[in-house]
């Protein structure tokens, strides 16, 4: 559903045209629809109809502290990371029992804060860490829930640096050897098993590398069963994809039906991570043109915004839509949208046809709600910019525009280098 359309030439989010949000806050800045947000929500998770599920929202595409409570409010549970990523879903209202968390480097420190916090289940990607969870919840005095994050060894078939689910990827622990891995985590005593784990990549445009890897759950699941190892839970992780230029994913509720399928009589409580499909759509990144630039070569156009503030483009060659703000007539030019970062890999749309905008005139990044602001930096000293949600009529500052101050906040000069 489309929450950003135009009337009368200008860009709306919902009921307020994104122009006059850019004349009040300034640019750049990320731009949210609640309403587009909330959509998404339901949509995927009435995918799954009367089948026991939790969704959990995965907080990295976006931590926004409003943005997670929208999904919490629905009833949603989040997939964190890192204790920085349970700390921000704490604030934002999550129930404990409610987070699911994955990673393959657990710090001691954030295993004891997630144990601590009495999270729902634990996603173990090593036989090191099982060892290291046992013992932090032994000398804490209780028992952690466990699933191991099985690597099942299918293809996405989406970009090599966001596949997560192959032999040679970092992710989980070998699907054939989690059998044994089962049954010692079976013998330490302050584990408690009670799930599967899976989540093989991000993007995906198909449904057959899901189909192919609900197949091995399946087994997976049976052969466990038989060891006399209940499994309560069946984490399928995230990664259904979203239209960016052409591709055409498979709509969540095309997704839900066939997962439901695919799992009929297995009872367990399906947990799904989606992060992407629920925010990609849901958000813009609003900047404003500073100079254009004929050069013997190409043509460029220079923007307030840049890879610091959207990495995707350069980070994966990936595609975002490029749209004015306020359309006018006017001729396409094939041109570069880049930033003022010191970088040739800075460009947030590279060598397209695009509008031939102006000094001065807003353009607005399109589907850059997931892993927009989340993987944005300081780098060259820029500070991050503020993200702005509307709801209904109204915009909200969700996050203030950062702050020269706020980029040297925990920087010393030791005495040692000022002679006093
Ligand atoms: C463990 C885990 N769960 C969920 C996700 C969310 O993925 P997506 O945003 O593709 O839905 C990711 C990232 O790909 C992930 O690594
Ligand atoms: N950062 C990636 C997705 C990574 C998914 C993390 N598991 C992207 O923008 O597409």
């Amino acid at each position: 559903m489309h929450h950003f359309h135009y009337s009368n030439g200008q860009l709306y989010c919902e009921g307020v045209a994104v122009a006059a949000i850019a004349a009040k806050v300034g640019t750049p800045f990320y731009l949210y629809s609640h309403a587009t947000l909330q959509h998404h929500f339901q949509v995927f998770d009435r995918a799954f109809g009367e089948t026991p599920h939790l969704v959990c929202f995965a907080v990295k595409s976006n931590s926004n502290l409003a943005i997670l409570r929208i999904f919490i409010n629905q009833g949603g549970g989040v997939d964190i990371v890192s204790g920085g990523e349970l700390f921000r879903a704490l604030r934002a209202g999550v129930a404990p029992g409610k987070v699911v968390y994955s990673g393959v480097g657990k710090r001691p420190d954030e295993i004891r804060y997630a144990l601590e916090q009495g999270i729902l289940m634990f996603n173990i990607e090593s036989p090191q860490e099982l060892q290291v969870l046992n013992q932090a919840a032994g000398q804490m005095g209780r028992r952690a829930r466990i699933a191991l994050r099985v690597n099942p060894d299918v293809d996405p078939q989406t970009h090599p640096y966001i596949s997560t689910g192959l032999k040679q990827n970092k992710f989980g622990i070998d699907i054939d050897r989690s059998v044994a891995e089962y049954l010692i985590a079976k013998q330490l005593p302050h584990l408690e098993i009670v799930g599967v784990a899976c989540h093989i990549g991000s993007q995906l445009t198909q449904l057959s590398p899901f189909i192919e890897t609900l197949g091995r759950l399946k087994e997976l699941i049976a052969r466990l069963r038989r060891e006399d190892i209940q499994i309560r839970y069946l984490d399928i992780g995230g990664g259904l994809g979203i239209q960016y230029n052409e591709e055409t994913p498979p709509h969540p509720v095309e997704y839900g039906r066939s997962i439901i399928q695919e799992l009929q009589g297995l009872d367990c409580t399906l947990i799904l991570e989606p992060g992407r499909v629920l925010v990609g759509n849901a958000g813009i990144l609003v900047t404003k043109v500073l100079f254009t630039k004929q050069t013997e070569a190409k043509y460029f156009i220079i923007a307030d915004a840049a890879m610091n503030d959207l990495a995707r483009p350069s980070l994966y060659g990936s595609y975002h839509g490029i749209q004015p703000v306020v359309e006018k007539d006017r001729r396409e030019v094939t041109a570069s949208l880049v930033g003022p970062i010191c970088e040739s890999g800075d460009f947030l749309a590279k060598d397209r046809l695009m509008p031939a905008f102006d000094p001065g005139e807003l353009v607005a990044v399109m589907s850059a709600g997931a892993y927009g602001f989340t993987m944005s930096s300081n780098y060259n000293s820029r500070p991050r910019v503020p993200e702005i949600l509307v709801h209904k009529n109204e915009f909200y500052v969700i996050r203030q525009r950062e702050t020269y101050e706020d980029l040297i906040r925990g920087e010393e000069i030791p005495i040692c280098l000022t002679g006093g």
